[in-house]
C-alpha cells in the first residue's frame, strides 16, 4: 500500500508485465548498468523486475540512511524457492531472512571473528601463507588451485581445527561442490521456480525438472558441508582430544540442559558459513592481486623495496609488521577496491514499507548498495580504473587516512556488514607480503618467446573474479627459495 500516493524513485521506464526486464540484460556486468543509470537519474534508482521491485543506492549518503540508519527494516534477504527450500541451504547466515534466529548465529559468529577475536589468528594466517608459498614454489601454473587451497586451509584451521589434506580432501570437495551450487542459484533468472515457486511440486523425474535433481545434489552436500566438520569436533571432545577452534570454544561455553540441543544447531550453522562466507571471497581478492601485480610491475618493485628495508632477508613478514609496511597495507586496500570482490555487495531486502526523500519504498523491495560506483568515483579516485596503491599514501609513504577506505563499501553495509571482514584483511595481507618478498610475478610467455597478454577483465555474477590469465611466478633469489623450502 501506498497511502500518501507517493512516486517511486527515478530509474528507466518499466514495461508491462516484464516491467524493465530488457534494462538488465545477462551477460552485461549488472554494475556497470547501474552506474550508467545512477549517472543518468541519481543516487537513488528503482527498477520493476516482474513485479519485484528493485531500488540501487549509489552514495554513501543514500546507503547510511537507509541501510545503517534504518538497518531495523532494511536488514533482510530476498527468498529464494531454490536455495532456502529444495537445496536446503536455509541454514546459511548469509541468505537467512532477518529475525531471531539470524540474530542468534550471527552473534555466535560474530564472538570469534571480531576485529578483536582477529589477533589469535595471526599464526594460522602465517601457517597458511607458508603453505601456500610452498605450492606455488611447486607448481606455480597452478596458482588459481593453490589460491582456492589456501582459504580452505584457513577456514578449516580456525573454525573446525581441522588440517585438510593436500589433495581431494572430502570436506574441501563437499564444500566446493556447495558453493558452486550456490553461486549457480544465486544467478537471477538461472531457476524458474524462482519464479514460479508452483514448479516446487514437480516430481524430479517429470521432463524437464532437471532443477530438483541440481537441487537434491546440492542438498546432499551442503548437509555434508555443514555436518561433517562439526561431527569431528563433536567427537574430538567426546574423546578428550579437541583442537583448539571456534567450535570447540562456541561448543563449551553452551551450559548442559535442555536446550542444549537448539544451541549446538546454532553454532553448527555459525561454523558452516564460515567456509561458505569467506573462501570464494578471499580467494577472488587474491587473485585481482596476481592479476595487478601482472600488469603494474612499477608496483611489485616499490612493494619489495619496503619489504626489503623492513623485514630483510632472513625472515619472511607476518601481520605484526603491518604498522611498518604501509605500502603493502595500500596494495591490500587497493586489491578490495580495484576489482571489487562483490561489486554490488548482497542485496538486502525491506520488511516494511518506507518514504525516502519523498519516494515510496515498498516492502518486501530489494535493496542494492552500489559499492562499486562508490569506489570508482573519480572524484574520491583519481583515474579510477587503475591500480595505485599510492592514492591511499602520504607523500612521504605513510597512510593518508583523509582518504576513503574501500571497507566503507566493499564489505557491504548495516546489520548484514560482513562479519568476516577483519580475518579477511589479516589472512590477505599475510600471504599478499609473503607471496611479495619471495617472489616475482610477471607476464607469462608463449613458446615463441612472445607475452601472452593479460587483460583486466573479470566475471558478472554476485562474486566477480578476474578471468582466467596467464603469468609467470619465480622465486626471486637462491635465498628466496631457500626461505620458503625452510618453512616446511
Ligand atoms: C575479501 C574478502 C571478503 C569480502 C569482499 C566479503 C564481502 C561480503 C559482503 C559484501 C557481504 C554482504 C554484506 C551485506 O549484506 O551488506 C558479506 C557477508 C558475509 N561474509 Fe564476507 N567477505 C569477505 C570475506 C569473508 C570471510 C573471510 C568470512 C568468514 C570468515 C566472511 C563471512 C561472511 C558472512 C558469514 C556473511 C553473511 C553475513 C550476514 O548475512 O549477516 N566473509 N561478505
Amino acid at each position: 500500500s501506498n497511502p500518501g500516493k507517493l512516486p517511486l524513485p527515478p530509474g528507466p521506464k518499466p514495461l508491462p508485465i516484464i516491467g524493465n526486464i530488457r534494462d538488465i540484460p545477462l551477460g552485461v556486468p549488472q554494475w556497470e548498468l547501474y552506474e550508467a543509470m545512477a549517472l543518468k537519474y541519481g543516487d537513488i534508482i528503482h527498477l520493476n523486475v516482474l513485479g519485484q521491485s528493485i531500488v540501487v543506492l549509489s552514495s554513501l549518503e543514500a546507503i547510511n540512511d537507509l541501510l545503517e540508519k534504518r538497518s531495523a527494516i532494511y536488514s533482510s534477504r530476498p527468498r529464494s524457492t531454490m536455495m532456502h527450500e529444495l537445496m536446503g541451504m536455509g541454514w546459511s547466515l548469509a541468505i537467512m531472512e532477518y529475525g531471531e534466529e539470524w540474530r542468534r548465529v550471527r552473534k555466535a559468529f560474530h564472538q570469534h571473528f571480531n576485529a578483536n577475536e582477529a589477533d589469535q589468528y595471526h599464526d594460522i594466517h602465517v601457517y597458511c601463507a607458508h603453505s601456500f608459498l610452498r605450492r606455488i614454489l611447486r607448481t606455480p601454473e597452478d596458482l588459481f588451485t593453490h589460491t582456492r587451497h589456501l582459504f580452505a586451509k584457513s577456514i578449516m584451521k580456525v573454525t573446525y581445527g581441522i588440517d585438510v589434506k593436500e589433495e581431494n580432501d572430502p570436506f574441501i570437495f563437499h564444500a566446493e561442490q556447495t558453493i558452486a551450487a550456490f553461486n549457480t542459484a544465486a544467478r537471477p533468472g538461472r531457476y524458474l521456480v524462482d519464479l514460479m515457486p508452483v514448479l516446487k511440486y514437480i516430481p524430479s523425474w517429470f521432463p524437464g525438472a532437471r532443477f530438483q535433481k541440481d537441487a537434491l545434489y546440492a542438498k546432499d552436500m551442503s548437509q555434508k558441508m555443514v555436518n561433517n566438520p562439526f561431527i569431528v569436533v563433536k567427537e574430538r571432545e567426546h574423546s578428550g582430544d579437541a583442537e583448539p577452534c571456534v567450535v570447540a570454544r562456541l561448543l563449551d561455553e553452551v551450559p548442559d540442559g535442555p536446550r542444549r540441543e537448539e544451541e549446538e544447531d546454532i553454532i553448527r550453522k555459525a561454523a558452516g558459513i564460515a567456509y561458505a562466507g569467506g573462501s570464494d571471497t578471499t580467494v577472488s581478492a587474491l587473485q585481482s592481486f596476481f592479476l595487478a601485480m601482472t600488469l603494474y610491475p612499477s608496483v611489485q618493485l616499490k612493494a619489495q623495496a619496503q619489504l626489503e628495508t623492513v623485514i630483510g632477508p632472513n625472515r619472511l613478514p607476518t601481520p605484526a609488521d603491518m604498522q611498518d609496511l604501509p605500502y603493502i597495507v595500500a596494495i591490500t586496500k587497493e586489491v578490495l577496491r580495484w576489482k571489487l570482490v562483490t561489486p554490488l555487495a548482497v542485496p538486502h531486502t525491506t520488511t516494511e514499507s518506507d518514504e525516502y526523500r519523498g519516494y515510496f519504498i515498498p516492502k518486501g523491495t530489494i535493496v542494492m548498495g552500489n559499492s562499486y560506483f562508490i569506489l570508482h568515483d573519480p572524484a574520491v579516485f583519481p583515474d579510477p580504473h587503475e591500480f595505485k596503491p599510492e592514492r591511499f599514501l602520504h607523500e612521504d609513504g605513510s597512510l593518508n587516512p583523509d582518504v576513503l577506505d574501500p571497507t566503507a563499501a566493499c564489505f557491504g553495509f548495516g546489520r548484514r556488514i560482513c562479519p568476516g571482514r577483519a580475518f579477511a584483511q589479516d589472512s590477505l595481507f599475510s600471504v599478499i607480503s609473503s607471496v611479495l618478498h619471495t617472489f616475482n610475478i610477471t607476464h607469462a610467455h608463449d613458446l615463441d618467446g612472445n607475452k601472452i597478454p593479460v587483460l583486466p577483465e573479470v566475471t558478472d555474477g554476485l562474486i566477480s573474479y578476474p578471468k582466467p590469465f596467464a603469468c609467470s611466478i619465480k622465486p626471486r633469489s637462491a635465498a628466496a627459495e631457500a626461505m620458503v623450502r625452510s618453512t616446511e
